[in-house]
């Protein structure tokens, strides 16, 4: 006879049926993206690598990428190959708007030696890097895939970046731990972010999806550390600069300089 904890399990594997979404595992997901990721840029070499012709590679990143759309094949609007096929042919100008972010980072950051560390050491960059992959998956309908993938590199960088966010090219993450983009920001070019920055919604309420909630930010502007700019209607005018620890819920100009003015006080401690 079955034991109650038995009966327990059977219910949750007949329970599998009723689910309304089938999902790919996350290891899965988290395997196509690395591989992905040293196909594009292939800076790094494993220890005791494997050599793999770029062809042999490429199918087994198809034959990856079709196993991580199956599960979701009755919520995609076209066959899993069909899906794969636009995606491996978006891959050229995901590749270049990469360069450019790599670029941007290796150019704008005094820490950094060369474009091979940005590639292979920043988080920032890993974390664009999947964004603006999932950000392809999105725009070809593929449902919950690219948030998957976009959640690894959360996991990964601490840079939680929604795949739905609009980013222009040469995006600088610095550090990066604690950044989160929300789902309906938009940024233009060049624009520079660090550690802990959230652009994020005044309010959260479900009624609000669908809805823009999170803030614009013009091309060429920095935010400085822990900066929190929010809502839907607030836009960052271009080559503006966002001081570090600053709140803000308003629009501000073009070539505005947002910081706090309080100084903190240094005393001597008395012994
Ligand atoms: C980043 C952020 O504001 O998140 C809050 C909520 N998840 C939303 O998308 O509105």
């Amino acid at each position: 006879m079955a034991t109650p904890l038995i009966q327990f399990l059977n219910q949750l594997a007949a329970q599998q049926g009723t689910y309304q979404y089938r999902l790919p595992s996350r290891p899965d997901a988290g395997q196509f993206i690395d591989q992905l990721m040293r196909l594009l840029f292939p800076v790094t070499q494993d220890c005791q690598s494997a050599t793999a012709n770029v062809g042999e590679t490429y199918q087994r990143l198809n034959n990856q990428l079709l196993c991580l759309l199956r599960p979701l094949q009755p919520n995609l609007s076209t066959l899993p190959e069909a899906v794969a096929l636009r995606f491996f042919d978006a891959l050229p100008a995901i590749h270049a708007d990469l360069l450019l972010d790599a670029r941007a980072i290796a150019d704008n950051d005094p820490a950094a030696i060369s474009l091979e560390e940005v590639i292979a050491v920043y988080p920032g960059f890993y974390a664009i890097a999947v964004y603006r992959i999932a950000h392809v998956l999105l725009q070809i309908d593929v449902p919950l895939l690219p948030r998957m993938l976009t959640e690894y590199a959360h996991g990964h960088t601490g840079i939680d970046i929604h795949p739905g966010a609009q980013i222009g090219p040469s995006f600088f993450i610095d550090h990066g731990t604690g950044v989160v983009i929300g789902e309906t920001t938009i940024i233009g070019e060049n624009v520079r972010v660090y550690q802990g920055v959230t652009l994020g919604a005044t309010h959260v309420a479900k009624t609000l999806a669908q809805r823009k909630r999170h803030p614009t930010i013009e091309d060429n502007v920095i935010i400085y550390a822990n900066a929190t700019i929010l809502g839907g209607h607030t836009v960052v005018g271009h080559d503006s600069v966002i001081g570090g620890n600053v709140w803000l819920t308003e629009s501000v100009e073009p070539y505005s300089l947002v910081y706090h003015q309080s100084k903190i006080e240094v005393k001597p401690i008395l012994q």
